[in-house]
C-alpha cells in the first residue's frame, strides 16, 4: 500500500524507486531499533533489575553485545581493574562473562583466603585435566591418573589413598620443599651455573653474537630464555635430552611465546604456531623416554623418575606419560626464564641497584672466581637488596591468576556462587594496592621491601611484606607454587655469578621493555613484541 500510493502521488519513476529501496531500509530500521529496545530491557532487567531481586549473588559487570571476550583477550587485567571500580571497589567478589563462561572474581584479600582454604567446593583438578586434555592425553589415562589408588600401594606413600593426579602435589612438594632432595637440586644448579658460566658457553647459544675474544653482544630476552631453558632442561633431564634434539629449548621457546592459546583452548586450526612446537617438544619427550633409566646420561631429578614409575605403573602408555612429562618440563621453565630477565632488565637499567647487588653476593665467590657458597645469596638478612629486587620484580612482572571450578554452590566473601561456573583471584590486582605495599605501586621500588614501609594489612602490624596475604606471586593454598624456592635460587645464583664474572652494558640507549599485560600467561609475564634489547657482555679485568 505505502509503495503504491507513493508511485501515484509523484507520478515518476525515479520517487517509484526510492520508494522500493525505501520499504526495505524503513522496515530495516525499525527491526534494528526493535532489536536495540530488547537489548536495553534484557540489559537493564539483567544488570539492573536482577541484581536488585538477588542482591546474595556477585553483582555482575555488564556488557552490551555478547560479553567481554574481546576486552579480556585484549587486556583481561584492565577489564578486571574496570569491573572492580564499577561495583565500587575491591570490597566484594563480582562476575563477569567471556567466552561463554561466568567468573567470579575475588579481589578482596580476606575473601581469597576463604577460596584458597576451599578445597571441598572449588576445585584446582579441573583446570589441570583441562590441560591435559588439550595437549593431547586421551579420556581412559585421565580417568586413570584421576581414580584412587590403594593405601599400599608400591612406591610413592599414599596413606590417604588418592589418586595419582592429586599425589602429584605431593611429590612436587616432596621434590622442591626445603630439605634433602630441594638441596640435591640446588647442587646441581650450582655445578650447572659454575661450569656454564663463561664466555665460550654464553657466546654458543643462538642468539649471541661474538664481538672479539673478550665479549659477546645478546638480545636479552631471547637469550636469557635460551640459557634458562638449558639450565632447567639439564638439571631435571641430564644430558640425555640435549643429545636427542639440541634444539629441544628453541621449541619449546616458540610453544611458550604463543602458551596464551593453550590457555584460551584455541582451535587448533588457528593455533599452529603453539602446537606444532608444542608437538615437537612432545615428541622427543617421547623418545627420551623410550631410553631405559639406566642409560640415560647425567643425573635425573627424583621427580621425574618417580613420576615416571608411578605413571608406568597404573598402566598409562609412553605417549600419554611424553604428555604428562610435557606438563612438568613447562611447570620448570616457563617462569624462570622470565624472571632473570626482568630481573636482570631492572639491574642493567639502575646502575646504583646492580653495584648493591654484586657487592652483597661478593661473598659467595672463592678467589679464583668460582661459585663456593650460593647458599649465601639466599639469605636475606645478608642480601636484602637481592632479596628486595627479588620480590620487587616478581611484583611488576606477575601475572598469574589462581582459577578453580565451582563443583557445588558455594558462598564466597557473603556472595552465592553457582556450581559450573569459575572463580579466580587476579593476583596482579593484589599487588597494587597502596594500603598494603605503600606508595606509587606502580613504580620499580625495591626499597618497599627494605624499609617496611607498611605494616601488615593481616593487622599483625609485623611489617614484613612478604608475609602480608596480598602477596601471592606463588598463588596460594594447597596449590601454591613449590618451585618457589627453587626458582628464586636458580635466578638470583644465576645472575650473581653473570656479575661476579662479567660486565653488562646496554647497547645504545633502549628503553625499558614493555611487558605484555594483556595475554595471559602461568606467572611471569613475557615482552611485547619487538621490545627485546641489546646487551653487550664482557669479562671483567
Ligand atoms: C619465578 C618463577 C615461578 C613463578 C612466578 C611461578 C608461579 C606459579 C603460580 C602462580 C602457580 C599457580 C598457583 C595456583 O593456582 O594457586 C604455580 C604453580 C606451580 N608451579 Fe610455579 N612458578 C615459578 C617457578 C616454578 C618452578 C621452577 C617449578 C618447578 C617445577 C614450578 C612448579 C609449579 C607447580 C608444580 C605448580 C602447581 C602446583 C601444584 O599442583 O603443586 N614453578 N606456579
Amino acid at each position: 500500500m505505502f509503495f503504491v500510493a507513493n508511485s501515484i502521488v509523484d507520478g515518476s519513476e525515479n520517487v517509484s524507486v526510492q520508494g522500493s529501496a525505501g520499504l526495505p531500509s524503513v522496515a530495516l530500521t525499525r527491526f534494528i531499533a526493535c532489536l536495540l529496545f530488547m537489548l536495553l530491557l534484557w540489559r537493564i532487567w539483567r544488570f539492573t533489575i536482577l541484581p536488585g531481586l538477588f542482591p546474595d549473588r556477585p553483582k555482575e559487570y555488564p556488557y552490551w553485545i555478547p560479553c567481554h571476550g574481546r576486552s579480556f583477550f585484549l587486556d583481561s587485567n584492565g577489564l578486571l581493574s574496570r569491573a572492580r571500580s564499577y561495583i565500587g571497589g575491591a570490597n566484594e567478589p563480582f562476575a563477569l562473562t567471556a567466552f561463554g563462561m561466568t567468573f567470579y572474581v575475588v579481589t578482596h584479600v580476606k575473601h581469597s583466603a576463604e577460596f584458597y582454604r576451599n578445597t571441598e567446593t572449588l576445585s584446582f583438578e579441573d583446570f589441570v585435566q583441562s590441560l591435559m586434555r588439550f595437549n593431547g592425553n586421551d579420556e581412559d589415562t585421565i580417568k586413570v591418573v584421576y581414580t584412587s589408588l590403594p593405601v599400599n600401594k608400591a612406591g610413592f606413600p599414599n596413606p590417604q589413598g588418592e589418586s595419582l593426579g592429586v599425589l602429584a602435589q605431593r611429590m612436587h612438594a616432596h621434590q622442591h620443599h626445603p630439605g634433602e632432595n630441594l638441596i640435591a637440586l640446588q647442587k646441581q644448579v650450582q655445578v650447572w651455573v659454575d661450569g656454564h658460566l663463561n664466555l665460550t658457553d654464553l657466546g654458543a647459544y643462538p642468539s649471541a653474537v661474538s664481538e672479539g675474544p673478550t665479549s659477546i653482544e645478546v638480545p636479552l630476552y631471547r637469550w636469557c630464555s635460551e640459557l634458562f631453558i638449558q639450565l632447567g632442561q639439564d638439571v631435571y633431564f641430564g644430558e640425555t635430552l640435549s643429545q636427542i634434539d639440541p634444539e629441544l629449548p628453541a621449541a619449546f621457546m616458540a610453544f611458550d611465546e604463543q602458551l596464551w592459546q593453550m590457555l584460551y583452548q584455541y582451535p587448533s586450526f588457528l593455533s599452529a604456531g603453539m602446537t606444532t612446537p608444542r608437538d615437537r617438544v612432545i615428541a622427543f619427550l617421547n623418545k627420551y623416554l623410550q631410553v631405559p633409566q639406566s642409560q640415560r646420561r647425567g643425573s635425573t631429578a627424583w621427580l621425574i623418575r618417580a613420576m615416571e614409575d608411578e605413571m608406568r605403573a597404573i598402566g598409562v602408555d609412553s605417549d600419554n606419560l611424553a604428555v604428562v612429562i610435557f606438563h612438568l618440563y613447562l611447570a620448570i621453565n616457563t617462569n624462570t626464564r622470565k624472571a632473570a630477565f626482568w630481573v636482570l632488565s631492572y639491574l642493567i637499567h639502575n646502575p646504583t641497584l646492580l653495584a648493591a647487588y654484586r657487592a652483597e653476593t661478593a661473598a659467595s665467590f672463592g678467589d679464583a672466581g668460582e661459585l663456593a657458597d650460593p647458599f649465601l645469596i639466599q639469605d636475606a638478612s645478608r642480601c636484602p637488596t637481592v632479596d628486595a629486587v627479588w620480590n620487587e620484580t616478581l611484583r611488576m612482572t606477575g601475572w598469574a591468576a589462581s582459577v578453580r571450578l565451582i563443583t557445588a554452590d558455594t558462598v564466597i566473601g557473603g556472595k552465592y556462587m553457582r556450581k559450573g561456573n569459575r572463580i579466580m583471584v587476579p593476583h596482579r590486582l593484589l599487588h597494587f594496592d597502596a594500603a598494603v605495599f605503600g606508595e606509587k605501586p606502580h613504580e620499580f621500588r625495591p626499597k618497599r621491601w627494605m624499609t617496611r614501609e607498611k605494616a601488615d594489612d593481616d593487622g599483625s602490624g609485623a611489617g614484613n611484606l612478604a608475609r602480608s596475604p596480598s602477596w601471592r606471586p606463588f598463588g596460594g593454598g594447597k596449590t601454591m607454587c613449590s618451585g618457589r624456592f627453587l626458582a628464586r635460587f636458580s635466578v638470583t645464583t644465576l645472575v650473581a655469578t653473570l656479575l661476579r664474572r662479567f660486565d653488562l652494558a646496554l647497547v645504545g640507549n633502549p628503553p625499558f621493555p614493555k611487558a605484555d599485560e594483556g595475554r595471559p600467561v602461568l606467572g611471569t609475564m613475557s615482552i611485547k613484541e619487538g621490545c627485546d634489547f641489546k646487551v653487550k657482555i664482557s669479562l671483567r679485568k
